[in-house]
């Protein structure tokens, strides 16, 4: 009874309820129906009130039990880390609340040996910002055109921050954002954030206040002062333009020069797209993680698990880039048995964040059905594969044509609300980052062998030369350790089939040029033991020497 009456303050007061859930789980209080049934629930607070209901409709010792369990996960349940009273002055309306800690407290199960068991204590890992090694050098402030004074502190207002893919470019500009939201300043200025690789509404002819009032805001009123505001004194405006392609970049360019000619601009891309600002802004090259910053990420991940990765050269310098850190944490996070080898590149890691979502998404399957799972789910793994496919030709990450209800499928993407009249919304989808989509797209290509020489040509051209990215996943996941994913969805002849002529197809249409695909997932394919003795080809020879690797 007292239960029932403190549920209303329970509902309010519990956070982490998936640790709750799962050790309920786990003590066998919930079936796999009810499971299901909890974390299908939209939101934390209807989640809190099916398991109340459910723990309620158990019974008493049900309920110690759940009272318990929160006792034990306080630091994550209720944010507190120990169950001592907090000192509290007569006068503080806070002790007028519920205390649903010191109520908790008052049970006695330190007393209650039976119920010792090992609770899962779901500690989330520290992904929170870690210093990045940023290069300036190189910048395109090196021409020998002497600049005028005026010139000069206009140009350096704008800089271009470039990175390969994963390198930390966005986490950066967010960092910047959260610093200037902290920053102790008493003066009005303005900073604003645009991720150009979301909006699927970039038209060439698009203006700063359409880019500011109808794509990525809505304002209900003032529009014209702020306008006029961010004109006039457009000193006090920083603004980001995160993620820039030849798509985007002429309106950034149009905006930057007409409309906001004094303001601190910040512009993110790829060093493919870097051509696209050649002049005027200062090139801050994001090189990712030094070698402390990898060891301290993956102290802060890990914890003490932090053993296999640090002891194993190939994972940590992947882990230089932040995407690749991220990956490698999420893998070794997973208790594995002893001899199970873990994954030693990055298409090996995106198979296994692939397989674990499929196999979230499935009602846990066990990883001994997860196979047949998989091929059940192939036609709608490979219809996002072809999105992905025809996303990256287009270089955007936007799936607009793309439209699907399968969870599995949807696991993989973040849906984007769009305003499509003044009562409707229409919802198109992304990838969750723009590397996933280039595995997804590699997945289609292998399905597709006959268009895998038009992709090696369009490699070569300026315009479609970001399509090599997919190259170093096809490598790996067509070699003879072939991954059990790939076999799920295409069958082993035609994997086979494609294998015999892909390397040579490779080898003839990149050299001299293959440094530019150098990675460790092309190596494992040309040259899987690096020793010259091994080679039969003597071409391999001579990549290998342009590598460096001999
Ligand atoms: N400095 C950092 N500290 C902690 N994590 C980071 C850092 N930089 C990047 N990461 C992790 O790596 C992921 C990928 O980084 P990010 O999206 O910033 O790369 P990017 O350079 O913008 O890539 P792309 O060119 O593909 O858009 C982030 O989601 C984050 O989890």
């Amino acid at each position: 009874m007292l239960f029932r009456r403190s549920c209303k303050n329970v509902t309010r007061e519990l956070k982490n309820l998936s640790v709750i859930v799962e050790n309920l789980y786990q003590q066998k209080f919930f079936s796999d129906e009810e499971f299901s049934e909890i974390n299908a629930e939209r939101n934390d607070f209807d989640k809190t009130r099916k398991i109340l209901d459910s723990v309620t409709e158990k019974g008493e010792a049900a309920c110690y039990k759940f009272l318990k369990i929160i006792d034990m996960t306080r630091e994550l349940t209720l944010g507190r880390l120990s169950l001592l009273p907090e000192k509290n002055s007569a006068a503080s309306s806070e002790t007028q609340k519920f205390d649903l800690y010191h109520w908790i407290s008052c049970f006695p199960f330190k007393e209650d040996t039976e119920m010792d068991t090992n609770y899962l204590q779901e500690k989330k890992p520290d992904l929170s910002y870690t210093s990045l090694v940023l290069n300036t050098q190189g910048s395109v402030f090196q021409s020998k055109r002497k600049k005028d004074k005026s010139e000069k502190s206009k140009m350096s207002q704008e800089i271009l921050l470039v990175g390969k893919p994963g390198i930390g470019k966005t986490a950066l500009s967010h960092e910047l954002l959260k610093l200037w939201a902290e920053r102790d300043s008493k003066k009005l200025d303005y900073m604003f954030y645009f991720d150009m690789r979301e909006t699927s509404h970039i038209t060439k002819d698009m203006s700063l206040e359409d880019l500011l009032f109808n794509v990525f805001s809505e304002p209900d009123e003032c529009k014209e002062e702020v306008l006029e505001d961010i004109k006039k004194y457009s000193d006090n405006v920083t603004i980001i333009f995160d993620g820039v392609t030849d798509l985007s970049s002429s309106v950034v360019q149009r905006i930057v020069k007409s409309d906001l000619r004094y303001a601190k601009v910040i512009v993110t891309c790829r060093p493919d797209d870097e051509i696209l600002f050649p002049e005027g802004f200062l090139r801050v090259e994001v090189k990712g993680f030094s070698e402390q910053s990898v060891r301290t990420y993956i102290a802060e991940t890990l914890g003490e698990e932090q053993g296999n990765v640090l002891r194993n050269v190939e994972l940590l310098t992947l882990c230089h880039v932040p995407m690749y850190a991220l990956m490698v944490a999420a893998c070794f996070s997973f208790q594995t048995p002893e001899d199970s080898p873990q994954p030693n590149s990055i298409t090996e890691i995106y198979i296994n964040i692939v397989r674990h979502c499929l196999q979230i998404n499935s009602n846990k399957t066990t990883n001994r059905h997860l196979d047949l799972f998989t091929k059940s789910k192939s036609e709608e793994i490979l219809s996002l594969a072809e999105a992905a496919f025809h996303a990256t030709e287009r270089k955007t990450v936007n799936l607009t044509e793309f439209q699907c209800a399968d969870s599995c499928v949807l696991s993989f993407l973040k849906p984007l609300i769009l305003k499509a009249a003044l009562t409707e919304t229409k919802t198109t989808y992304a990838f969750l980052h723009y590397t996933v989509q280039e595995f997804f797209a590699a997945l289609w290509l292998l399905k597709n062998p006959d268009k895998i020489k038009d992709v090696f040509q369009q490699c070569l051209t300026e315009e479609k030369k970001h399509m090599k990215h997919l190259i170093p996943f096809m490598c790996r996941l067509l070699t003879d350790k072939s991954p059990s994913l790939i076999k799920c969805l295409i069958p082993d002849q035609q994997l086979k089939n494609t294998s015999e002529w892909f390397l040579e197809e490779m080898i003839n249409t990149f050299s001299p040029h293959l440094w530019y695909l150098a990675c460790k997932d092309v190596l494992c394919v040309i040259c899987p033991k690096l020793y010259p003795q091994e080679c039969s080809d003597p071409r391999l020879l001579l990549v290998m020497l342009s590598w460096k690797l001999i």
